[in-house]
């Protein structure tokens, strides 16, 4: 079996140690007990219980109807079925609205097990990202393609196209690194913006479409099983059961191709 590069439980320090140790961070989403121990058995790093959960468990065609108590649920399926992996949730659509609520919202995740919280976006949030961290919060950051955006950006679609947009991400990269958000996730960005960002970043950065210059990758559970949810399947997303020939064996695909750098190539990033 493929296992993890350190075989200690992770904490959140040892994310910057990766980074400095060149060391590519496996990530895969997954909502229940028993997908999260098979995924943390094959040797993934971090397991997000994201709010696509709205989309491949729920069946909506956006994020934005999970809620809090939605993500608290499988946040408590998912901690039972690790050992090893870092468990990270993402704060639902408006729960970050204001630092109160979304110090409300963060509680409740690490109480059921999550180590970190992610959300999306820069501008009000860095002062969400503060009062967080301040408190004892640990938070992950998520720029380019921010879905909980999807009524403004009118779609799914690659951000920081031109110059312009690109100067205004890797700003906005460093203020979220400045407020103190260990881990940037970094979504449908050419591959050479998030060189870029990477570049200039001594906290982590998890790709998705986001080329494979990032210090880690992360899929949707579902993709990497080539689950039809419903939607049009976007670039970046590989079917890893095909290769890997059973549900243990995609994931462990997966953490190799991302350690050896052969995932994503540049049939699934964009440029
Ligand atoms: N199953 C699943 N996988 C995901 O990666 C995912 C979700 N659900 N739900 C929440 C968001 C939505 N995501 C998406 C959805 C569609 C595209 C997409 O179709 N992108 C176009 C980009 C076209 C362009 O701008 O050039 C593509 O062709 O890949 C990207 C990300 C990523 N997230
Ligand atoms: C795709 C990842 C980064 C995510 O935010 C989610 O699954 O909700
Ligand atoms: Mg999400």
């Amino acid at each position: 079996m493929y296992t993890s590069t350190q075989d200690k439980p992770w904490t959140v320090p040892m994310l910057a140690d990766a980074k400095r140790d060149g060391r590519r961070l496996v990530m895969l989403t997954a909502y229940d007990a028993s997908f999260a121990r098979t995924l943390d058995n094959a040797g993934t790093d971090l397991i997000l219980v994201g709010d696509s959960l709205g989309m491949v468990v729920q069946g909506h065609d956006s994020t934005l109807p999970v809620t809090v108590d939605d993500t608290v649920y499988h946040v408590t399926c998912v901690a039972r079925g690790l050992s090893k992996a870092l468990l990270i949730a993402d704060l639902p659509f408006q729960a970050d609205a204001t630092p109160e609520r979304a110090l409300d919202a963060a509680t409740r995740l690490l109480q059921a097990g999550a180590a970190m919280v992610k959300l999306e976006g820069a501008g009000h949030k860095l002062d969400v990202i503060r009062f967080l961290v301040e408190r004892e919060i640990p938070v992950c950051a998520h720029l380019g393609l921010t879905p909980q955006s999807v009524l403004r950006l009118g779609g799914y679609r690659v951000q920081g196209r031109d110059d312009a947009t690109a100067e205004k991400l890797r700003a906005d990269a460093r203020a979220v690194a400045a407020a103190g958000a260990t881990l940037l996730v970094l979504e449908c960005v050419p591959t050479a913006l998030a060189q870029a960002v990477t570049a200039d970043l001594s906290i982590p950065t998890i790709g998705i479409g986001a080329g494979p210059h990032c210090d880690g990758q992360v899929l949707v559970l579902h993709d990497l099983l080539g689950v039809n949810s419903g939607h049009r399947r976007p670039k970046f997303v590989k079917d890893f059961l095909a290769e890997g020939g059973s549900i243990a064996g995609a994931a462990e695909a997966f953490a190799a191709a991302v350690r050896e750098g052969r995932f994503p190539d540049a049939a699934h990033s964009y440029d």
